[in-house]
C-alpha cells in the first residue's frame, strides 16, 4: 500500500510539519497585501485573499512531503488503490484522458454515437432522467447551465422519492416521444428504481406497447440493468474504480451530449483534461487545486472555520452548490483517518452557497458580521453570453465588492466617521458605529472563468475534485468511501419493510419506533 495510504498513516498533529504549517497560519496576511493568481486549464484562481507568507509556503510544502502527496498522486492518476476501506481505484483521470483505457474510449463513442443517432432520428423529444447523488448533480448542473436548448431534446430531472418529482418530471410531455433515462452506478437505488416504476407506468398507461423500449440505463452493473428489461445497446456502462460523485465524466454524461449536444459532452472531458494536466505538472506553488486545498486546510483546521460558501455569480450555476457539497461533504466528511483512528483536527467542512447576487439578499449579512463567518469561493465569468453588458459590469462589481468588504472590513474609526456624520450626538455615533464595523479579513477566494462553457465548467469541477482529494491526502482520510450514506440507505430498507407491514424490530429508541407505529399502514 502507498504510504500515503497506509494504515501506519500518523494522526496528524504527530507529524512535526503540521506544527510548523498550523504555527504560520495565524501569522500569514489575510488581507490581500499581495496579488497571487494561479493560472489553471483556462481559469484565473485568485488565491490573495487566503492567508499567504513566505514562511507559510515552505510550510506547506513539507506538510505536503510529510503526507506523501506526490505518490498520492501518481496513484490517483494510475488508477491504484486510493479507496483502500473499499479497495478500490478512484480512476475518475481516466475518463477523461485523452489516452483512455479501451473500455473507457469504448463507452465514450457509444455515448457520443447514441447521441448523434436519437437527435437525428428525431423520435424522441423528450428525455426524463432518473437519478439521484452521483448520478444527478453533475447531469442536472449541465443542462442547466447550457440552457436545455443546444438540441431539439429536452430534459427533465427526477431524482427525490417524493412523488411530486417524477410527477412534476413526466408531465405534459407525450408518452411516446419520451425516453426514460435511468441512471444508477449500483442500480439498486431506492429512490431510483421506485421514481423509474412510476415512469414506466405512465408510459404503459399513455399507450406505449413496450415501456421498456423507452428505457436507457447507465450503470456499473449492466447485470442488474439487463435483469431490469434494459436492452445491451441501450445500457451504457462505468465502473468500480468510478465513483458516483465523479461520474460525471463516465456515461452519467448522457444527457448532457444528448440535450446539449456531443460537442458539450466532449468539451467538458477536455476543460477536466486540461485541468487533470495541470493538477499533475504545475509546481505545488502554482497548483490550483493544491493551494485551493492548503487553504481550505488552513482554515478548516487552524482557523476553525465549520464552512465553505460559493458563491457563484451567475445564474446559470445555481446547482454548483449543491453538486460541490456532495462531492466535498460525502468525501471529507469524515472523522476517522486512515489508520482507524479519531482524526486528531476537524476536517470536511459544511458547503454551502447560492448564486449571487440573490446570496447577497439571502445570507451575505452573516457572512460580513455573523459571529462565526466563513471562507467564500467567489466563481464569475469575465463574459457573458446575453446582450447586456450593464447587467453584466453589475454583477462583476457586485462580486468584487462583496469580496472586498470581507478582506478589508470596516474599523470601528471608518465606522465613527460616517455616523458623526448622521448624528451630532457622539454617544448615538459610537454606539451606531459600533453597528457597523466589519471585521474583516475573512477568508475568499476568487475564480474567474473566461466565460462559461463546457470546458471551463469541466476545468471547474476537476480543480474541486483535486483539491478535495488533496484535502483527504493532508488530513490522512479516504475521500471515496461513503459509509455513513451507505447505514442510512440500510436503516431505510429496513424502516420500510416495518412501514409495510413487517414486525417493528427491537432495537429501534423510543421516538423511531413511536413513528413507525404510528406510520404504519
Ligand atoms: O448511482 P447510484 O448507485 O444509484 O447511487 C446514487 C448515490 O447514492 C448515494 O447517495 C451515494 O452516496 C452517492 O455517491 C451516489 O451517487
Amino acid at each position: 500500500m502507498p504510504a500515503a495510504f497506509s494504515t501506519e498513516i500518523r494522526p496528524l498533529t504527530e507529524v512535526p510539519e503540521w506544527d510548523e504549517f498550523a504555527k504560520q497560519v495565524p501569522l500569514a496576511d489575510r488581507r490581500a497585501s499581495s496579488l497571487r493568481v494561479i493560472k489553471a486549464a483556462s481559469l484565473s484562481v485568485d488565491l490573495s485573499g487566503q492567508v499567504q507568507s513566505p514562511e507559510l509556503e515552505v510550510a506547506a510544502e513539507a506538510l505536503l512531503k510529510a503526507r506523501h502527496f506526490e505518490q498520492a498522486r501518481k496513484t490517483l492518476f494510475e488508477g491504484g488503490i486510493a479507496n483502500p476501506t473499499e479497495h478500490r481505484a478512484a480512476w475518475h483521470t481516466a475518463l477523461r484522458s485523452g489516452e483512455p483505457p479501451a473500455e473507457v474510449a469504448r463507452e465514450r463513442q457509444r455515448v457520443i454515437e447514441f447521441a448523434r443517432k436519437v437527435q437525428s432520428e428525431g423520435r424522441f423529444t423528450s428525455v426524463v432522467h432518473i437519478g439521484i447523488g452521483g448520478s444527478d448533480w453533475g447531469p442536472r448542473l449541465c443542462v442547466r447551465a447550457f440552457g436545455n436548448t443546444g438540441t431539439r431534446i429536452r430534459i427533465r430531472f427526477a431524482s427525490n422519492i417524493d412523488g411530486h418529482a417524477v410527477q412534476g418530471a413526466v408531465a405534459g410531455l407525450d408518452p411516446h416521444k419520451t425516453l426514460i433515462i435511468v441512471s444508477s452506478k449500483t442500480f439498486t437505488t431506492t429512490e431510483t428504481l421506485r421514481n423509474a416504476e412510476r415512469a414506466f407506468d405512465w408510459l404503459r398507461k399513455g399507450g406505449v406497447e413496450n415501456p421498456k423500449d423507452h428505457l436507457v440505463a447507465v450503470t456499473a452493473s449492466p447485470k442488474a440493468a439487463a435483469a431490469y428489461g434494459a436492452k445491451p445497446e441501450h445500457t451504457f456502462q462505468f465502473w468500480d474504480y468510478v465513483g458516483g460523485r465523479y461520474s460525471l465524466w463516465a456515461a452519467i454524461g448522457l444527457p448532457v451530449a444528448l440535450a446539449i449536444g456531443v460537442d458539450a459532452y466532449e468539451g467538458l472531458l477536455f476543460g477536466a483534461e486540461a485541468m487533470d494536466k495541470h493538477f499533475a505538472t504545475a509546481p505545488l506553488a502554482d497548483n490550483a487545486p493544491v493551494q485551493l486545498a492548503l487553504a481550505g486546510v488552513a482554515n478548516r483546521s487552524v482557523l476553525n472555520y465549520g464552512s465553505l460558501n460559493i458563491a457563484a455569480y451567475d445564474a446559470r450555476l445555481v446547482f454548483l452548490s449543491s453538486y460541490l457539497q456532495q462531492l466535498d461533504m460525502e468525501s471529507l466528511g469524515k472523522s476517522v483517518d486512515l489508520a482507524g483512528n479519531p482524526s486528531t483536527v476537524p476536517t470536511g467542512a459544511v458547503v454551502w452557497g447560492m448564486a449571487g447576487t440573490d446570496a447577497q439578499h439571502t445570507f451575505f449579512q452573516w457572512l460580513h458580521q455573523g459571529t462565526d463567518g466563513a471562507p467564500v469561493d467567489f466563481i464569475v465569468c469575465r463574459e457573458a453570453d446575453h446582450p447586456h453588458p450593464e447587467h453584466h459590469r453589475l454583477l462583476l462589481a457586485n462580486c468584487l465588492a462583496q469580496r472586498e468588504a470581507l478582506l478589508q472590513g470596516k474599523d470601528f474609526d471608518a465606522a465613527l466617521a460616517e455616523t458623526k456624520r448622521m448624528t451630532k450626538d457622539p454617544e448615538e455615533a459610537e454606539w451606531l458605529a459600533r453597528h457597523r464595523v466589519h471585521p474583516g479579513g475573512r477568508p475568499s477566494t476568487l475564480i474567474v472563468l473566461p466565460r462559461l462553457t463546457p470546458y471551463t465548467l469541466g476545468a471547474l469541477l476537476a480543480m474541486y475534485e483535486h483539491k478535495v482529494f488533496t484535502q483527504g491526502v493532508l488530513w490522512g482520510i479516504n475521500p471515496f468511501d461513503q459509509w455513513g450514506v451507505e447505514y442510512g440507505k440500510v436503516l431505510a430498507a429496513g424502516i420500510g419493510r416495518e412501514l409495510d407491514g413487517e414486525a417493528p424490530g427491537t432495537t429501534h429508541d423510543v421516538s423511531t419506533a413511536h413513528w413507525i407505529n404510528v406510520l404504519r399502514t
